[in-house]
């Protein structure tokens, strides 16, 4: 099942520095790895914007629920899931 999921991103700016990075760093590490495992299909800066937009292949609502709530940045995060379906114009479909 695909999903796009808009993440912005607000960390508060009297966050401690050394928990900010450590955060942000254990961040692209958790992602790396669902990267590589194959259910992080694409993760894409939204320009001008502290926001990416993410592709997810994943097998259920469960489970994108899992990997969104364990995002380490998620407590700062808003989050915007859309379900994708295939568009009937789609040459390769
Ligand atoms: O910087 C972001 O958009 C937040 C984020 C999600 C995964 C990642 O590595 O950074």
């Amino acid at each position: 099942m695909l999903y796009a999921v808009k993440m912005h991103v607000a960390i508060p700016h009297d966050l401690d520095p050394a928990e900010r990075d450590a955060t942000i760093a254990r961040e692209k590490a958790y992602s790396q790895d669902l990267q590589r495992g194959g259910e992080w299909r694409h993760i894409w800066r939204c320009a001008g914007q502290y926001s990416n937009i993410s592709i997810f292949d994943v097998e259920s609502n469960e489970r994108l629920h899992e990997i969104l709530w364990g995002l380490p940045l998620f407590a700062y995060m808003t989050v915007e899931v859309t379900p994708l379906a295939t568009h009937p114009s789609d040459i390769h479909a």
